[in-house]
């Protein structure tokens, strides 16, 4: 799984800029407290070298109060990134949010979050990635926080390491062992693609992975500018698909310790331009 799991020992990079909750990771995420809104159903779409799939779901929302209106105003999206160390997380979520690929890392402590305001059909929405760390010994006190309230999934591996695609499996297992609904959009990404002499991962291979657990696959490169197309559209193929997914149709408010709560039913659009 990570650097200190069985298949695999491995390196400390380290998670270069960012806005974080980052190094460290044990002090209480405010990108955590405020929203949860969420998921049903729509259909995958194919973007670049992707694939399909589809699933369902309801979904509830729970704000604190005092930001209730401001959330509703401007959604925020969590997406957590997730796989082995030095897979490219980091690398990754720079090149989205930042549009560059960072010269030095550092293994990810705890977690780094970014965000990105993107616009889709006139809304801007903020995807916010948090750029998980593939270490054991860096993530065990926060992997509760990576997925509370997570809206999506973005699993990665190194297409030049077989042992982190064979890792998958048990990343998983531990996404599914914390109670991340199923119906939560996932999508599986291969990093490296310009190591071409190096791939150790078939694309067929991936793909029957990614079939067989309901995920669009996406292979690329952090590293390649002419990738970074294809590293946005893994994190603006699930906004697009969080965001049609979200008619919020509030049905039920109960007060919970300071904390509203909020039911709410979703409604499928199926108009998203990406
Ligand atoms: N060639 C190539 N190298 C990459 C790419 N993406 C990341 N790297 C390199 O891979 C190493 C690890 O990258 P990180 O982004 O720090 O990996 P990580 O998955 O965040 O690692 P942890 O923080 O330990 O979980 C760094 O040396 C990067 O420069 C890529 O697309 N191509």
């Amino acid at each position: 799984m990570s650097k200190d799991s069985p298949e695999e020992e491995s390196r400390a990079p380290g998670s270069g800029g960012g806005g974080g909750a980052g190094k460290g990771g044990s002090r209480r995420n405010r990108a955590d407290d405020n929203v949860t809104i969420l998921t049903s159903s729509m259909d995958f779409y194919r973007a670049g070298r992707s694939r399909a799939s589809s699933s369902s779901l309801t979904s509830s929302v729970e704000l604190s109060s005092s930001s209730l209106e401001t959330s509703i105003q401007t959604r925020i999206f969590k997406i957590i990134v997730i796989g082995d160390s030095n897979v490219g997380k980091t690398c990754l979520t720079f090149r989205f949010t930042g549009g560059s690929f960072p010269d030095k890392t550092e293994a990810t402590i705890g977690v780094d979050f970014r965000e990105k305001p993107v616009e889709i059909e006139g809304e801007t929405i903020k995807v916010q990635v948090w750029d998980t760390a593939g270490q054991e010994r860096f993530r065990k006190s926060m992997v509760e926080h990576y997925y509370r309230n997570v809206h999506a999934v973005v699993f990665v591996y190194d297409v030049t390491k077989m042992a982190s695609f064979r890792n998958l499996q048990t990343w998983i297992e531990e996404c599914n062992g914390h109670r991340v609904s199923a119906s939560v959009p996932r999508v599986l990404v291969g990093n490296k693609c310009d190591l071409v002499d190096q791939i150790q991962v078939p694309s067929n291979m991936a793909l029957k992975f990614a079939d067989s657990h309901n995920m669009l696959l996406f292979e690329t490169s952090a590293k390649d500018p002419k990738e970074s197309q294809n590293v946005d559209s893994i994190f603006m193929s699930l906004a697009c698909r969080l965001k049609a997914q979200k008619s919020l149709l509030y049905r039920d408010v109960e007060r919970e310790d300071g904390r509203v709560r909020l039911t709410q039913e979703t409604e499928t659009k199926t108009n998203c331009p990406c």
